[in-house]
């Protein structure tokens, strides 16, 4: 076959556009894929300049031909380059252009081909993907945490502050306020981002299994284990192990942890080889381990290893501030799984919203919201849209609203703002949004005493 013959066909086939212009810049033919992307006729651009298209990836440099009037013909060609042209009837066509300058066979400058890709769809399935994302993570969140009472930005700068450090630190906060959330912010702040940030709930697994799960084990170490397997810890390695449901681990695994974190080495069972680890440990409870300690369940040294820095995520009924927010970031998220048009929600559904008190905290918030999205035809969420449970709900009378939550969150708050503001009683209350008083009366309340006068820890 001659091939010479066919250049033609070929030509004409492809399915990306080919231009190919003079050395002044002059259209000299087009294939049928580049009529379709400029939306020209062959005929209309034959002869014509071609800045017509209006590419925003072409540098002219000045008058005349060759590489006195345009950049491509002093550097020979350009590969894979992202810019936009003008269609005929004015809209614009992201494409990815190449070009190559074209030479005689006396080596002289005779032209130039370009080759255009319509990359229209896929920058428009980007600007889509970069939409979706900001709206699972508004700008305004920390981490993917959102909230900006006082409390919540008083949590951000504490974990900014550990971040920087290896500390172990120790999550508390009731069910649902966002603990493993501030643990992945602990990771994504710190220098570890890059590395592994590997869960473990503790709950969920009985003593031997939880073992190996954390260390590994080699083949034969029990029945059933036909091969080797390495653990969290090792998986972990350079980055963050967070152990979710602290307070639950038995008794033989807490003897077991304690010997890591001092010595930086784990022994897969079945094995007394040490294997070296560096791994950041975060842990989170919803249990008050204090008391655990008190009752002999919890090793007290296990819990000073671990609550080198203790970090409080306040329940929702204390920056109920923060429910407008919360609730129109779960409705934008339930939005993008939803075909109805949901616009928002009515001013007395808020009310109610706001009004209730949230023992499920963020969690049942979001669980609230994808209820109202299943009983919302569309329009605007409503009361008669919300669980019975928020829409009925009325304070008792003697019970003031919940501005701290319960005591042991109470506590942990006020120790944790006092750390933060350096004991500054003022500066805490105004965090807190209660008077100096409150935070006095509620220092000797809880008997909280200054780390340098406690002379302890
Ligand atoms: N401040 C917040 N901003 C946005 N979403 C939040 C916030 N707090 C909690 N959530 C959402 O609430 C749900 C529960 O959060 P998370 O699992 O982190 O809570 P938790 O305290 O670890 O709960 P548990 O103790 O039950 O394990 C998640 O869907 C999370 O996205």
């Amino acid at each position: 076959m001659n091939i010479g013959d066919h250049w033609k066909t070929i030509f004409d086939t492809l399915h990306d556009g080919l231009i190919v212009v003079d050395t002044s810049g002059c259209i000299v033919a087009l294939n049928p894929a580049a009529e379709e992307i400029t939306g020209f006729a062959a005929e209309e651009l034959q002869g014509r300049s071609c800045r017509i298209l209006n590419c925003t990836g072409c540098k002219f440099v000045g008058k005349g031909s060759g590489d006195k009037w345009c950049r491509l013909f002093a550097v020979g060609g350009v590969r894979d380059k992202q810019c936009m042209i003008t269609k005929k009837d004015r809209r614009t066509v992201h494409i990815l252009k190449s070009a190559r300058v074209l030479r005689d066979a006396s080596g002289e400058m005779i032209g130039a081909v370009e080759t255009l890709t319509d990359i229209s769809q896929l920058v428009r399935q980007q600007e889509e993907i970069k939409s979706l994302k900001q709206t699972c993570q508004p700008g305004d969140s920390f981490y993917g945490i959102l909230g900006q009472a006082p409390v919540m930005l008083n949590l951000y700068g504490m974990i900014d502050n550990v971040a920087r450090s290896d500390a172990p630190v120790m999550i508390t906060g009731q069910s649902g306020t966002g603990k493993e959330m501030v643990a992945r912010a602990v990771h994504q702040a710190g220098g570890r981002r890059e590395k592994p940030f590997i869960k473990v709930n503790c709950a969920a697994l009985n003593e031997s299994l939880l073992e190996s799960e954390l260390f590994g084990h080699v083949k034969g170490a029990f029945t059933g284990a036909d091969r080797s397997r390495i653990g969290r810890f090792e998986a972990a390695d350079q980055g963050t192990i967070f152990l979710d449901e602290i307070g639950d681990i038995p008794p033989s695994t807490q003897v077991k942890l304690l010997r890591v974190l001092e010595e930086k080495k784990i022994e897969r069972v079945g094995d007394h080889n040490p294997i070296s680890v560096d791994v950041r440990i975060v842990t989170a409870t919803n249990k008050d381990l204090e008391n655990l300690v008190r009752q002999g369940t919890f090793r007290e040294d296990l819990y000073f290893r671990i609550n080198v820095f203790p970090l409080q995520c306040p329940p929702l009924a204390a920056h109920p501030e923060d429910i407008p927010l919360l609730t129109s970031h779960f409705i934008s998220r339930n939005m993008i799984h939803s075909d109805k048009d949901i616009a928002g929600i009515s001013p007395a559904a808020l009310d109610r919203l706001m009004a209730y008190d949230w023992p499920g905290n963020v969690r049942e918030l979001r669980n609230t919201v994808e209820y109202a999205f299943v009983l919302c035809p569309g329009g605007t969420i409503d009361e008669i849209h919300l669980p019975a449970r928020v829409r009925g709900f009325v304070r008792p009378p003697s019970a003031p609203p919940a501005v701290n939550g319960d005591e042991t969150g109470q506590r942990g708050l006020l120790e944790q703002t006092l750390r933060q503001t350096g004991w500054n009683q003022s500066e805490t209350a105004r965090i807190l949004g209660v008077s100096r008083v409150t935070v006095w009366k509620r220092i000797r309340k809880f008997g909280i005493e200054r780390p340098w006068a406690a002379g302890s820890r």
